[in-house]
């Protein structure tokens, strides 16, 4: 059988021209503001004007683009070679707000013509701003093209064997960087305004539940859970990363930061995490600052991704939710509660 493996994850802007309009289809997206589109078009293009000269100094501090393409390429190759003989699997990256987006991505993968499609977000933890609203766009420019191939959705994974034992390596290694002194270990997420978590999103139980998955894994840790990447004015969930850094430098402990919310480095992580945080965590004390990298291609990332995309593949109709415990899930994700909002 010839099965497409559309990978999602949000994208980044590849030249300093790109980062306006990139920002622009990121604040046009109902998911992220929840307006009519008379009024969410306009404010679209006044945020991202406005944003843009300070979106565009955090990307001169990597060169002046987003790795998260290069990233997420590997991955999808990794993937493919994981999942090995039996049939012909082929990966997209299919990005949500810059190139390859999802109108191109329909077409290269109409072209290949697959007898069956997963959609696989890179996205371990469930939200209505990311893996609902890539999906959405997904069905919509599918059924314009007329792609009618039987398509299964993961909706999410936070914990996932492969994931929290690849993500544990890290955070060991991490500690032994720290060295011989008290440690703090911060699961760092990206965080999300309140209200779109009190209208239901499992996103926060989700990463609760991923950084105790962790936790538990490697056992007898001090740690805690904190939210990064905030932007506008609304109240977004806490505590904060900054707030948490800072705690952590007045209870004398050292800190080691996991951003287990991402599967790739971009930005977010080689930006706000490794200059603007290590130089808080400086200013405030913490006796050692260490950023643990993002899983990548580490092989039992890739395994427990394959073995989810094998277990879709061989089981189509018996439910099995891969992780929505805080929603109820009918578990074929075609069917999938959490899914089914975004259509
Ligand atoms: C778990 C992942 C992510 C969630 C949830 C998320 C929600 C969310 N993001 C914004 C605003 C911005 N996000 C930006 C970049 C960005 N965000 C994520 C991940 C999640 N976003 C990624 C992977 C990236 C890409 C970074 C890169 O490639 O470099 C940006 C642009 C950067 C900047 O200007 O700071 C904005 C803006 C909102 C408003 C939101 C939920 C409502
Ligand atoms: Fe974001
Ligand atoms: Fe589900």
């Amino acid at each position: 059988m010839k099965i497409a493996i559309v990978l999602f994850n949000l994208g980044g802007p590849d030249s300093p021209e790109a980062v306006q309009p990139f920002l622009r289809n990121l604040f046009s997206d109902p998911a992220i503001i929840t307006l009519p589109s008379f009024f969410r078009l306009p404010l679209a293009r006044f945020i991202s004007s406005r944003r843009a000269p300070k979106a565009q100094a955090i990307y001169a501090q990597i060169g002046g683009s987003s790795p998260i393409l290069g990233q997420t390429e590997a991955q999808a190759r990794a993937l493919e070679e994981a999942l090995g003989p039996g049939h012909e699997w082929r990966g997209y990256v299919c990005m949500r707000y810059w190139h390859p987006m999802t109108e191109a991505v329909v077409r290269s993968v109409k072209r290949f013509a697959p007898d069956r499609i997963v959609l696989l977000p890179l996205y371990p933890q469930f939200s209505t701003t990311t893996t609902a609203s890539s999906v959405k766009a997904w069905k919509e420019e599918a059924a314009k093209a007329k792609l009618t191939v039987p398509t299964q959705t993961l909706c999410c994974y936070p914990d996932e064997n492969g994931f929290v034992q690849a993500s544990a390596d890290l955070v060991k290694q991490g500690l032994a960087d720290a060295g011989d002194r008290p440690v703090r270990v911060l699961f760092s997420a990206h965080g999300l305004p309140e209200k779109v978590i009190k209208a239901g999103d499992p996103y926060q139980s989700q990463v609760e539940r991923t950084a105790k998955a962790i936790a538990d894994r490697i056992g007898g840790l001090d740690w805690s859970v904190c939210y990064q990447s905030r932007v506008g004015p609304l109240k977004w969930i806490g505590p904060s990363t900054d707030v948490e850094i800072q705690r952590a430098g007045s209870d004398g402990k050292a800190v080691v930061l996991y951003p287990l919310a991402f599967v790739s480095e971009h930005s977010e992580t080689l930006v706000e995490l490794d200059i603007e945080y290590r130089h808080l965590a400086e200013k405030n004390g913490v006796p050692a600052y260490v950023r643990v990298p993002t899983v990548g291609t580490h092989p039992a990332f890739i395994a427990g991704l394959a073995d989810r995309v094998r277990a879709l593949m061989a089981e189509p109709h018996v439910p099995v939710c891969h992780g929505a415990r805080s929603m109820p899930c009918s578990g074929n994700h075609l069917g999938c509660p959490l899914i089914a909002g975004a259509s």
